[in-house]
C-alpha cells in the first residue's frame, strides 16, 4: 500500500498470538472437565473474536492522508494560476498534515510548463534558487483572499503543447499533450490500492501518477540496474546522495537526478517527454508500471515538465532550465591515466613515458591524494612530491600539451597548524553543529567540512583554490568524496589517548569517539527512506542531519546538494585563475551538475558485470545534462585480467570522459601493462583521436542545446521500439554507434542494428539491414571493437595522434556515407572549432568557426560542400582537408569529371574508386555486376577548413534504381 503504513508485522504478530491461543485452547479444552468449560471457553471465545477483529483491522490499509480541496483559484500576475488547496481532513501518521497549500502552475515556455505546491503559510526549503536560477514561484499569501467565483470543479489550462488540468476535490491535476492527448501524468487514483491522494506534512510528502504500461522510463538515479537503461517495475529508486559505489544494484549512489524521460510510441511514431520533481531532499520514488509514486522527506512539489516530443528536444528543453552542461576544453577528450598509489613523482614520470614507449595516446595524468602531505588538501609532500622537480615535470608535459589533474576532498583535516583550516575558522566557513563545526572523519583524519551555502565559504574556497594554483600549475581539479562521505556517524570528539589514523586503507574505518544522533526529528525522520539501500539512518556515514549550513539551512534539507554547491564554487575559483576554461571532475551530483563538471561513475570493480553497467550510467548521465561522463577504465578494484582490461578499453576509449584509473590495493593497470591491452588501446584509442573533432564538435553541441555526447539508440531512432532498453551499444552522437564485446571469452558480438546503412570505421565493411533493422554477429576478435557509421551522415576526422594538441593539426579526412546502393541520397556532418583555451565557448569571430558540411547523389553525380560560420579562426590556423572518403556509392568504372571549386581537377591520381565488402545483406537485392556499392577515395586536397568550398564528380556508369 503506497499510500498506507506499512502493516505487515502488525499481521503477522497477531496471527501468532491467534495460533498460540489456539493450541493453548485445544489443550485446555482437552484437559479442562466439562464443568469448568463454559467458563473457559467463553473467555477464549471472546479472545479469539477480539483477535480476529485485530487481524482484520490491521489489514485495512491506514491512511496517510486525506488529501486537500481546491477551494480557491486565480490567475497571478505572471500569467500562471494560483490556488489555495485546504487539507480535508488531517491526522498524524508522520506528522500533521500541512492545513492549507499554495498551488501555482506557469506555462514558463512553450515547452515547459510548471507545477508548484508549497506551504501556503510558511516558507518551505525548496532548491535555492542562487544555486538553480530560475522564475520564482510566486510569494505566500498571494492568493489567499481570492475569489471562488472562478472555481471550477474540472478545468485546464493550456500551453502551446501541454494542458495543465485540474479536479477540485479530492485535489489533483493532470498534464496533456496537446497534439496527440496523451496523458503525461495524472495524480488522480487509478483506484488501485498502490495509488492515494497527494499528502503534504513537513516531513513527508506523497504523491503519485498515472502511466500507460507501454511507457518506457529513464532516468531517476544514481543508481546501476542489472538491466540496463530502462526503468523497471520493483524496488524504490532512492534518490540521497551516498559514498555508495557503482556496483551496488539498485541503491542511492553517489547523486541525486529526480527526474525521468518518458518514451512512447503510439502506432509507430515516438513522443518523449521528461518530468522533474526539482526537491533535494531524500525520497523514495515507486515505479510500479502502470503508476509511479515519490515519497519524499521534505521540501516542496516543484514539478517541471517538459514537452520533447522527440529525446533531444526533451534534453535541449531541461537543460535549458537547469543550465547546459559546462564546455569542456579540447584536451579533456584526450585519454586520462589515473591511479591512487603514485607513491611519488618518479612513478608519474615512468607511467607517461611508458605510455610514450608504448605509442598509447595520453593527454593527462592525474594525482589521487598522494602528492599530499599528511592527505590534507592543497598541499605537497615535500619528501614524494618535493615541490621544485613537480614544477619542472609539468614545465615538461605543459609544453607537449599534456595536462595534470589533482583531487581534492572537501573535508578539511582538523590541524592547527595547517593554513587552509586556520584559514577556515577564522573566515567560519565550516558547518555547524550545537554552534561548533561538525567533526567527521576522512582521509586525513579529523576533518570540517566546508558550507558552500555560504558566500564567505565560496571567498575562502577560491582563495585556497588560488593559493594552491600558485604552489602547483594544475590544470583541472577532482572533487571527490563529496555525498559528503563520512567515516564516522553521529556527534563524534577526537579521542584524547588515542592517535587517530589517517591514509588509505583502514583510514576509512572511523577512530573517532562518536556517538548516534537520534533526538531529532531530522536525524530520525517518521518516514525512512531506503538509505544505502538498506534503510540506515540517514545521516549514516554522512554529515549529521541536524547540522547546520549557512542562515540556519538544516544539513537534513541540503544533503543531497553538498556536492554541486562545491561543483559551483570551485568551478568559480578557477574561473577566476587564469581565464581558461575549467575542467572538474566531480562525484556527487545533483540536477545541474553538468553546467559545472565531468563526473565518473565512482568505485567500479574489474568485472564483467561492471564493464556492462557502465554503458548505461553513461547514458543515464547525458540525460541528466551531464555529457562529460565515464567510468574507471579496468575497475576500480580489486584487479582486472587481462582480457577484461582488453575489452575494457575497447568501451572506454569512447566513453566521453576516458580515465584508467585504480585502487590503492589494487595491482597496476595502466594500459602498457600488458602487451595485449596496449595493442587494444592502440587500436581503440587511436579511433578516438580521430574522432576528436567529432567529440569536441558534440561538446560544442552538448554546450548550446544540452545534447547528450554518449546516447542510447533510442535518440537517434525513437520511433524503432526494439531498441528501448537497449543499453549494450551506445551512439556518440546522433551516428555513430559503437558495439563492444562485454562478456568473457566472447570473440564475437551480437549487436542490434536499427535500418539502414552502416559502415565499419576500421574496415569500410556495411552492413544495410531491412526496415525492421536486425541483429547481426559480428566478429570481435580480442583487438577489435566495433564502430559503425550511420547512412547520411559525413564525420570530419583527423589523422590522430599520442597527444589531442598535436592530433589537432592533424589534416582533415571528411568521412561520407549514403545508404548503400542508393542511386539519390544525401548526407551532412558539422564541425565545431574554437580556442579551447578560452572560457565561453561560442561561436564568435577570431575564436571559433563552424562548419556545415553537405553532400548529395543524383543520377550519377556526387556533391559535396560546405557552409561556414565565422572563417577567420580555423583559416588562421591553417586547418586542411586533404582527404574525403564517400561510402555506399554505386557505379562502376573510374570516376571522372572530379571538380573542385568549379575547376576540373585533372590527372586520375587524387580519385580512387574501389569496391565495399557487403557484409550483410537483407533486403537489397544486390546484382553484383551492377550495384556495388563503392568506396570512393579523393586524395592530395588542401582545401581551406573555414572556407566554403564545393567539390563534385560523375561515378562512372551510374546506375538508377
Ligand atoms: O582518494 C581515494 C579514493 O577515494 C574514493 O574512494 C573511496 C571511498 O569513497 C571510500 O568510502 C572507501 O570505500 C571503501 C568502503 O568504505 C569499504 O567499505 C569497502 O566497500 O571498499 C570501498 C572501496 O575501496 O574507500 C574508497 C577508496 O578505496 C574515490 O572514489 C576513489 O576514486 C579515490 O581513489
Amino acid at each position: 500500500m503506497l499510500n498506507s503504513l506499512p502493516n505487515r508485522s502488525l499481521n503477522r504478530a497477531s496471527y501468532s498470538l491467534l495460533t498460540l491461543l489456539l493450541v493453548r485452547l485445544v489443550t485446555t479444552m482437552f484437559y479442562s472437565a466439562i464443568s469448568f468449560l463454559s467458563l473457559y471457553l467463553f473467555n477464549y471465545l471472546l479472545i479469539l473474536l477480539l483477535c480476529f477483529l485485530l487481524v482484520n483491522s490491521s489489514s485495512t490499509p491506514t491512511k496517510i492522508g486525506n488529501g486537500y480541496r481546491l477551494i480557491s483559484i486565480e490567475e497571478t500576475p505572471d500569467g500562471g494560476i494560483g490556488g489555495l488547496l485546504q487539507v480535508k481532513q488531517r491526522n498524524k501518521i508522520y506528522g500533521p498534515d500541512i492545513p492549507l497549500l499554495q498551488l501555482y502552475a506557469k506555462h514558463e515556455t512553450q515547452d515547459r510548463l510548471r507545477v508548484h505546491i508549497t506551504d501556503a503559510e510558511k516558507q518551505r526549503w525548496e532548491m535555492p534558487y542562487n544555486l538553480l536560477p530560475r522564475e520564482q514561484a510566486p510569494a505566500l499569501k498571494q492568493t489567499k483572499g481570492s475569489s471562488r467565483k472562478n472555481l471550477k470543479t474540472v478545468r485546464e489550462y493550456s500551453g502551446s503543447e501541454l494542458i495543465f488540468s485540474y479536479i477540485a476535490d479530492p485535489f489533483s491535476f493532470s498534464v496533456k499533450r496537446k497534439s496527440n492527448g496523451q496523458t503525461l501524468f495524472n495524480s488522480s487514483s487509478d483506484g488501485s490500492d498502490s495509488f492515494g491522494v497527494m499528502v503534504f506534512k513537513d516531513q513527508y510528502l506523497e504523491i503519485s501518477t498515472q502511466l500507460p504500461n507501454y511507457a518506457s522510463l529513464y532516468g531517476l538515479g544514481e543508481n546501476t540496474q542489472p538491466h540496463g537503461i530502462k526503468l523497471l517495475p520493483g524496488d524504490p529508486y532512492t534518490l540521497y546522495t551516498t559514498d555508495i559505489s557503482a556496483i551496488n544494484l539498485n541503491a542511492d549512489l553517489y547523486g541525486s537526478h529526480p527526474v525521468y524521460m518518458d518514451l512512447r510510441n503510439v502506432k509507430g511514431q515516438a513522443y518523449a517527454h521528461a518530468v522533474l520533481l526539482l526537491n533535494s531532499n531524500g525520497m523514495d520514488v515507486f515505479y510500479r508500471g502502470t503508476s509511479l509514486t515519490y515519497k519524499i522527506i521534505g521540501g516542496v512539489f516543484d514539478f517541471y515538465f517538459f514537452s520533447g516530443p522527440s529525446p533531444l528536444a526533451v534534453v535541449d528543453q531541461y537543460t535549458s532550465l537547469i543550465g547546459r552542461p559546462a564546455a569542456m576544453p579540447y584536451w579533456a577528450f584526450g585519454f586520462h591515466q589515473c591511479r591512487w598509489g603514485y607513491h611519488n613523482l618518479s612513478v608519474v614520470e615512468d607511467v607517461v613515458e611508458n605510455y610514450k614507449r608504448a605509442q598509447i595516446p595520453l593527454d593527462v595524468i592525474w594525482n589521487d591524494d598522494d602528492h599530499m602531505d599528511g592527505h590534507k588538501d592543497f598541499t605537497l609532500n615535500p619528501n614524494n612530491y618535493p615541490r621544485p622537480k613537480l614544477l619542472a615535470f609539468l614545465e615538461k608535459i605543459h609544453s607537449i600539451g599534456m595536462k595534470y589533474i589533482v583531487i581534492i576532498d572537501p573535508g578539511i583535516g582538523v590541524n592547527s597548524s595547517y593554513g587552509v583550516y586556520q584559514r577556515g575558522i577564522v573566515n567560519d566557513v565550516f558547518i555547524k553543529y550545537q554552534g561548533e563545526p561538525y567533526l567527521a572523519q576522512v582521509w586525513p583524519g579529523a576533518v570540517n567540512f566546508p558550507d558552500f551555502l555560504n558566500p564567505k565559504t565560496v571567498e575562502w574556497w577560491g582563495d585556497e583554490i588560488r593559493r594552491f594554483h600558485e604552489l602547483v600549475p594544475v590544470d583541472g581539479l577532482w572533487i571527490d568524496m563529496n555525498e559528503a562521505s563520512n567515516f564516522c556517524s553521529g556527534l563524534c570528539k577526537i579521542p584524547k589517548d588515542k592517535q587517530c589514523p589517517s591514509g588509505t586503507g583502514p583510514g576509512w574505518v572511523c577512530c573517532l569517539d562518536c556517538k548516534n544522533i537520534t533526538k531529532t526529528r531530522w536525524d530520525d525522520p517518521p518516514y525512512k527512506i531506503n538509505a544505502s539501500g538498506l534503510q540506515v539512518p540517514i545521516g549514516y556515514k554522512t554529515i549529521a542531519t541536524s547540522a547546520v549550513h549557512y542562515n540556519g539551512v538544516l544539513e537534513y534539507d541540503a544533503h543531497s546538494i553538498y556536492g554541486f554547491s562545491q561543483a559551483i564554487a570551485t568551478h568559480k575559483a578557477l574561473q577566476g585563475l587564469e581565464g581558461k576554461r575549467p575542467f572538474i571532475l566531480s562525484r556527487s551530483t545533483y540536477v545541474g551538475s553538468g553546467k559545472y563538471a565531468a563526473h565518473w561513475t565512482g568505485d567500479n570493480k574489474g568485472t564483467w558485470e561492471d564493464l556492462k553497467y557502465s554503458i548505461s550510467n553513461m547514458i543515464n548521465f547525458g540525460i541528466f545534462g551531464v555529457p562529460m561522463v565515464g567510468s574507471d577504465i579496468c575497475g576500480f578494484y580489486p584487479a582486472p585480467t587481462e582480457e577484461l582490461c582488453n575489452r575494457w578499453i575497447e568501451v572506454g576509449a569512447f566513453y566521453p570522459f576516458s580515465r584508467d584509473h585504480a585502487n590503492y590495493y589494487s595491482p597496476r593497470q595502466e594500459l602498457y601493462q600488458w602487451d595485449s591491452v596496449a595493442q587494444s588501446a592502440r587500436n581503440a584509442l587511436g579511433m578516438r583521436y580521430k574522432i576528436l573533432p567529432h567529440l569536441y564538435t558534440l561538446n560544442y553541441e552538448a554546450h548550446t542545446t544540452g545534447a547528450p555526447i554518449a546516447r542510447p539508440l533510442f535518440f537517434s531512432f525513437p520511433d524503432y521500439s526494439e531498441c528501448y532498453g537497449l543499453s549494450t551499444q551506445f551512439l556518440l552522437g546522433s551516428s555513430l554507434m559503437i558495439s563492444p564485446v562485454l562478456e568473457q571469452g566472447k570473440t564475437q558480438v551480437k549487436a542490434l542494428f536499427p535500418p539502414g546503412s552502416w559502415y565499419s570505421m576500421f574496415n569500410m565493411t556495411q552492413i544495410i539491414t531491412s526496415q525492421g533493422g536486425q541483429y547481426v554477429t559480428l566478429d570481435a576478435p580480442l583487438h577489435v571493437v566495433n564502430v559503425h557509421l550511420y547512412q547520411n551522415s559525413i564525420l570530419p576526422m583527423q589523422q590522430g595522434g599520442l597527444i589531442s594538441k598535436e592530433a589537432r593539426m592533424t589534416p582533415f579526412t571528411l568521412l561520407v556515407t549514403f545508404p548503400a546502393g542508393a542511386s539519390n541520397g544525401k548526407a551532412a556532418g558539422k564541425l565545431f572549432l574554437d580556442d579551447d583555451e578560452l572560457q565561453e565557448m561560442k561561436l564568435a569571430s577570431g575564436s571559433a568557426t563552424y562548419v556545415d558540411f553537405y553532400a548529395t547523389v543524383s543520377q550519377g553525380t556526387v556533391k559535396l560542400w560546405s557552409e561556414v560560420q565565422e572563417s577567420k579562426f580555423a583559416l588562421d590556423k591553417g586547418w586542411k582537408i586533404g582527404k574525403v572518403t564517400v561510402l555506399g556509392l554505386v557505379g562502376s568504372g573510374a570516376p571522372s569529371s572530379l571538380e573542385v571549386e568549379g575547376k576540373p581537377v585533372t590527372g586520375a591520381s587524387n580519385i580512387e574508386l574501389s569496391s565495399l565488402e557487403q557484409k550483410y545483406i537483407t533486403n537489397l537485392e544486390v546484382d553484383d555486376e551492377k550495384k556495388r556499392s563503392m568506396v570512393v577515395e579523393v586524395d592530395g586536397l588542401e582545401i581551406p577548413v573555414g572556407k566554403n568550398f564545393t567539390m563534385s564528380w560523375k561515378m562512372g556508369s551510374a546506375v538508377e534504381h
